[in-house]
């Protein structure tokens, strides 16, 4: 009988888990159990949820109450009990229990049967190297500023002058909507050129990801409409949304689009230490399983940083083996070219470098920003210590110079 398994975050007494984890275990299932009697009982047994282990950390304590220690419970949960979608596995294993104390859900085990139910990325990391012919190196990404009230010609110029850097990727930024002077479709269809004349003019390609945005039940068809006009990709500000809305799009063979999963509000549910939904499980896990191609989140070292054993934990979720694609990790935030080194080692070659400001800050303007990331890029592959490439390149030197 296929099962999921919930790993929690409590804290209280040594020796109190037990109870609170049947407790759990019963409540989110079949309720109060050992009041019935043994023939309902053998009834429900099948819809019950089961403690799988108690591990307490005595050694360590909660900070503001010192009295109470820290422990992980893992609970299982039959399938059966609810619809193969993530609202009703949400629900059933972190519904009503996120708004009782503190409880932090950690991760979730879907097996086989369970995971068959979620496609996952419909490119994963393979099908976008192989749309942009790169396989050896991380993609760099850099993402459109400043870019709300002004008009389509300031837009493309923008385009144009991120492209000429020779980045591989181009994301509108999360907070650019749908707007009578960069109108969703005028997007598209005027990048579309911008990036047509660039691949002409250097051989570079670079995809554009347009803000996917507006009322949940017109996504679908400016999705398709989309796709209709040429799009590469869509970005998607999925934890506003739903991660079964991210699902629906991805699984739709006439958008059939790559999309980007955007971590604008997930800090509203993941950043507390002792409440919500552990980091790596929603922008990690759960974005992967939804389908998302590529997964942006804070870097452990930029701007709005992560704390780094999850921003670490996060890129292996969303590249482990499993039974659905890869997704590309794009650490992001505060992302310059001198820390081009920390990425790769931390995140290896599967991975996207993305910067907003840390392309356009660039003195000599988003072409040179670009340049100087892909400059640096191409010491850390050749082993070459950055300080000396600068030496060779003149707008990495510039960035060096710039923010260290
Ligand atoms: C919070 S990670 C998402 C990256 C993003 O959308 C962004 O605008 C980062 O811009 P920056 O200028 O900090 O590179
Ligand atoms: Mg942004």
């Amino acid at each position: 009988m296929s099962r999921l398994t919930a790993t929690y975050q409590l804290f209280g007494q040594s020796g109190s888990f037990e109870k609170k984890a049947e407790g759990i275990a019963l409540g989110l299932t079949v309720g109060s159990w050992t009041d019935l009697p043994l023939l309902e009982q053998e009834q429900l047994k099948q819809h019950k949820g089961t403690v799988v282990s108690v591990t307490e950390f005595e050694e360590i304590h909660h900070p503001f109450k010192p009295e109470q220690i820290r422990a992980e419970v893992k609970i299982s949960y039959p399938s059966v009990n609810f619809s193969p979608d993530l609202p009703a596995i949400l629900t059933t294993v972190f519904g009503k229990l996120s708004l009782d104390g503190e409880v932090k859900l950690l991760d979730l085990e879907f097996d086989d049967e369970l995971l068959s139910h979620f496609p996952g990325p419909r490119f994963g990391i393979e099908g976008i190297r192989s749309e942009l012919g790169i396989i050896d190196r991380p993609l760099v990404m850099s993402i459109f500023k400043g870019v709300i009230g002004r008009d389509m010609n300031y837009l493309a110029d923008q385009l144009r002058q991120q492209a000429l850097g020779g980045v591989d990727l181009v994301k509108d930024d999360e907070i650019l909507f749908e707007n009578p002077l960069t109108p969703f479709e005028k997007r598209i269809t005027t990048g579309r050129k911008v990036l047509r004349q660039v691949y002409e003019e250097t051989g570079h390609r670079t995809l554009y990801a347009a803000n996917l945005s507006g009322r949940t039940s017109d996504l679908k068809g400016k999705a398709r409409k989309a796709r209709e006009l040429g799009a590469d990709a869509l970005l998607f500000n999925v934890h506003a949304y739903g991660f079964d809305v991210l699902q629906e799009l991805a699984e739709d063979d006439s958008i059939g689009l790559p999309l980007m999963a955007h971590p604008a509000f997930s800090g509203a549910f993941t950043s507390s230490p002792f409440y919500g939904v552990a980091t790596p499980l929603a922008l990690g896990k759960l974005t992967r399983y939804a389908g998302a191609d590529f997964s942006l989140f804070p870097s452990p070292y930029g701007s709005v940083a992560l704390e780094k054993s999850a921003a670490l934990a996060l890129g292996i979720e969303l590249t482990k083996k499993s039974a659905v694609k890869r997704t590309f990790p794009v650490p992001s935030a505060g992302i310059h070219p001198g820390l081009v080194p920390l990425l790769i080692n931390d995140y290896g070659i599967e991975s996207i470098i993305n910067a907003g400001g840390g392309v356009h800050g660039h003195p000599a303007g988003a072409s040179g920003g670009g340049l100087a990331f892909r400059q640096a890029v191409d010491a850390v592959l050749n082993g070459v210590d950055l300080a000396d490439a600068a030496e060779q390149n003149a707008e990495l030197k510039t960035a060096l110079e710039l923010w260290g």
